[in-house]
């Protein structure tokens, strides 16, 4: 849009001043992470793409250093101390305007990230012909007057909008509107200013991606409904261990050398569940240091990555185990072998593969030194 000479020239405004606490993440958030990006920074790309100059950015007293890593890179932008409301920050913002000669301004709730093109030219193509503008969208849900929790009358929802934001202005109507402002009560929105001033306030089309950023549950988008995780690991033969493999104690001349039972098939199974949830991998969880680990079932860390992934909001789908050695033959195994891993995951049998290969005597396997185990593990989203 930057290269759009048809634009005219204006500034925005970007309230990202709020506590944000109904949204409960670990910090406010105007900064929180959301698409791979601090909230703020999405539309504040919008805006320097569209060409706005200057950018005034409301923040919270003493969040430079967090509002100025959120935005790194950007050119105009401008950041101003906020106020103890929304409106408040908008008069701050505005009177930071000023200083430069602005004709029209396009103030906008940083919650509300996903800005587009088509919204922004449509708001300034508004101002051509109204002091105010604004993006709507259909009310379609009926609607119910509420008295104490009791419905106590309706509203016509064809007379009715949703409001969003960006709210566009020309610049001396807008700040003498909010100079007009001598309500103790504030205003929802800048809209509501304009038109308590007398100024005239255009609706045009408005974009369900524009949703504000509220709650928590705002924050949990693009959730995979299937997740896959990957593991792999290798344990040393020698003599004098016991062979654990997928929960069984198999009779060999050899057994694997490791911290706890050295189960190296139910290792990587470990990491394939922890790999599908993104909770790390078995030596974080279980650190072959920890003193309390040594001889231990691996069947307990088995039970402990599918409680992870339990609590990650998702169930085990299927898992295929292969457990990589010359001997012992795993064939005769391989169904108890199943039986034991569904019982550790709590599914049934048809979700556990085991398989098993030789690598035809090459490398540190086939030489009958140590077992490999690769394993990968489907997690489906609890509905
Ligand atoms: N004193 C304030 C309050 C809000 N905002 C901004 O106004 C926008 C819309 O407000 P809202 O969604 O209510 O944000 P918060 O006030 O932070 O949310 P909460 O009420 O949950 O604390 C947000 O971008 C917020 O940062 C602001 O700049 N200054
Ligand atoms: C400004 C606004 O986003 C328009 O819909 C809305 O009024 C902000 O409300 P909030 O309670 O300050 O989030």
């Amino acid at each position: 849009m930057a290269d759009t000479p048809s634009l005219p020239a204006f500034a925005a405004i970007i309230v990202a001043a709020g506590k944000g606490v109904r949204a409960g993440q670990p910090l406010p958030k105007q900064f929180a992470n959301w698409r791979g990006k601090p909230v703020v920074r999405h539309s504040a790309e919008a805006f320097a793409a569209a060409g706005a100059e200057p950018i005034i950015v409301a923040i919270p007293e003493g969040a430079d250093e967090i509002a100025n890593d959120a935005l790194v890179g950007l050119k105009n932008i401008q950041l101003v101390t906020g106020g103890a409301t929304r409106q408040k920050s908008v008069r701050l913002a505005l009177e930071a305007l000023d200083a430069v000669n602005t004709k029209q301004v396009l103030i906008h709730d940083a919650a509300r990230p996903a800005l587009s093109d088509p919204v922004i030219a449509r708001l300034l193509a508004a101002l051509g012909s109204h002091q105010g503008a604004v993006p709507v969208l259909p009310v379609v849900d009926s609607l119910a007057v509420d008295a104490a929790g009791i419905m106590a009358g309706s509203a016509d929802r064809e007379t009715l909008r949703r409001v969003q934001t960006p709210q566009a202005f020309h610049y001396e109507a807008i700040i003498g509107a909010h100079n007009e402002w001598h309500s103790e009560a504030n205003a929802g929105d800048d809209a509501q200013i304009l038109l308590a001033a007398g100024g005239k306030v255009a609706h045009v089309h408005g974009d369900e991606a524009l949703k504000k950023l509220t709650f928590a549950e705002d924050f949990m988008t693009d959730i995979p409904p299937v997740r896959t995780g990957m593991g792999y690991d290798v344990h040393r033969l020698v003599a004098g261990e016991e062979l654990w493999l997928a929960g069984l104690k198999i009779e060999h001349d050899k057994g694997l050398s490791g911290h706890s039972d050295a189960d190296v098939a139910l290792h990587a199974l470990v990491d394939a569940l922890l790999g599908a949830v993104g909770a790390g991998d078995i030596g974080d969880h279980f650190p072959p240091s920890d003193a309390q680990w040594k001889g231990v079932s691996s069947g307990k860390f088995v039970e402990h990555a599918a409680n992870l992934v339990t609590d990650a909001g998702y169930r085990v789908g299927n898992v295929d185990l292969t457990i990589i050695c010359e001997a012992p033959k795993i064939g005769p195994h391989r169904n108890t072998m199943r039986q034991m891993i569904a019982t550790l995951l709590g599914v049934d049998t048809w979700q556990v593969s085991v398989k098993a290969t030789t690598t035809e005597r090459l490398g540190f396997t086939g030489r009958g030194e140590g077992i490999a185990a690769q394993a990968i593990a489907t997690v489906l989203k609890d509905a």
